[in-house]
């Protein structure tokens, strides 16, 4: 793309008041440029790679390396040390970092091909991780990172949230990492036809609307829903926030303080952006809502998941503690069940 459409322009107008700033916006998705590889490490880390400095809000199980350098292509990768992901994912879900822990239950609503699940499980050290993705076809990739990368125990399931919200459990955290228009993917060159276009972004706005309110009705008490998309409209991004919370007042908005600097200006919420002219990353949304309700949290066993219909399960292995494990020189078990 040479010149920017006329909804790409209009998009940075309603973004930015900035002039420079929308300049810098449209040409970071009109002559993209690439970004540092970056891998979250799933057991401890070694150091094969060469790796940029970190930035003041980044965790230390994620790095950010040199140009150049290939993590999927390393035998690291196979072993399942780590998992590669872009650092705008990074950044989404950093909104778990103001999550008051310890936390039980983690539900990641639509969770392939498992990014955040690996990281909220890396992050929170959750007792249960229970990944859901709706659509068929992209459980196997889901299942097969969750096995590389030993992270367990985990469950996944394929449901349409409609029918998960009917089911009497609740979690502590359920996380929407929601479909949507994509409009980030041009800032790594892809082509994402009518990203900009508003049929497309009130069809993605009204689907986020629905996978919100239906996973926020598996939150308990006290529990928190995190949000967060990959693309830039207003409409699929802090409306969908602030109509979250006219539908369910009993959730409230929680600030992040690790983000502060990227605040959003388009809501009075705490919501947060990374825009793709901050060279770290495509961009991406993030917020995080906390219900308020007091009672008890219906907790999640694992019949009443195999009457859901379970579709793997990963038995706990306790890789996370590997550091342990191999001084006294054990190796995790992994083990698997397809049902
Ligand atoms: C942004 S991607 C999730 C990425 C994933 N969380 C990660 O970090 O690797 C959105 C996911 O939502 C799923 N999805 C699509 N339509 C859906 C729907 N109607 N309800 C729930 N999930 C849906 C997609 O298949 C996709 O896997």
């Amino acid at each position: 793309m040479d010149q920017p459409s006329n909804l790409l322009i209009k998009l940075s107008r309603r973004l930015f008041d900035d002039a420079t700033e929308q300049e810098k916006f449209i040409d970071a998705l009109i002559r993209p440029q690439p970004f540092h590889p970056c891998i979250a490490w799933c057991r401890e880390k070694r150091s094969p790679f060469k790796i940029e400095p970190p930035i003041s809000w980044q965790p230390r199980f994620v790095d950010r390396l040199s140009f150049g350098e290939k993590p999927g292509q390393h035998p690291l990768h196979n072993e399942g040390y780590y998992y590669c992901l872009d650092f705008s994912s990074v950044f989404a879900a950093m909104s778990l970092y103001a999550v008051r822990s310890p936390i039980n239950t983690i539900f990641d609503m639509c969770a392939a091909p498992g990014g955040k699940s690996i990281f909220a499980w890396r992050a929170l050290q959750p007792q249960l991780l229970v990944c859901n993705e709706a659509i068929s076809k992209r459980i196997g990739m889901l299942i097969s990172n969750l096995k590389r990368c030993h992270i367990s125990p985990a469950i996944v399931l394929n449901k349409d949230p409609g029918d998960l919200s009917q089911i009497n459990f609740s979690h502590q955290l359920v996380i929407v990492d929601a479909p949507c228009s994509g409009q980030s993917l041009l800032a790594k060159g892809s082509k994402v036809p009518g990203c900009f276009h508003p049929n497309t972004i009130n069809k993605n706005a009204n689907r986020q609307k629905r996978i919100i309110a239906n996973s926020a009705q598996l939150v308990a008490p006290q529990g928190y829903l995190a949000y967060m998309t990959c693309t830039y409209s207003v409409e699929e991004n802090e409306q969908v926030c602030e109509w979250l919370l006219e539908k369910f007042p009993q959730f409230q908005a929680v600030n992040v303080s690790k983000l502060v600097e990227y605040q959003s200006q388009l809501t009075n919420l705490p919501c947060y952006r990374l825009f793709p002219q901050s060279k770290l990353g495509t961009g991406a949304f993030t917020a995080l809502f906390q219900n308020t309700e007091v009672g008890e949290t219906k907790h999640v066993d694992f019949e009443m998941l195999l009457q859901v219909g379970i579709r793997y399960k990963l038995e706990d292995t306790n890789h996370r503690d590997t550091e342990n494990a191999e001084k006294e020189g054990e190796e995790g078990l992994f083990m698997g069940n397809d049902f």
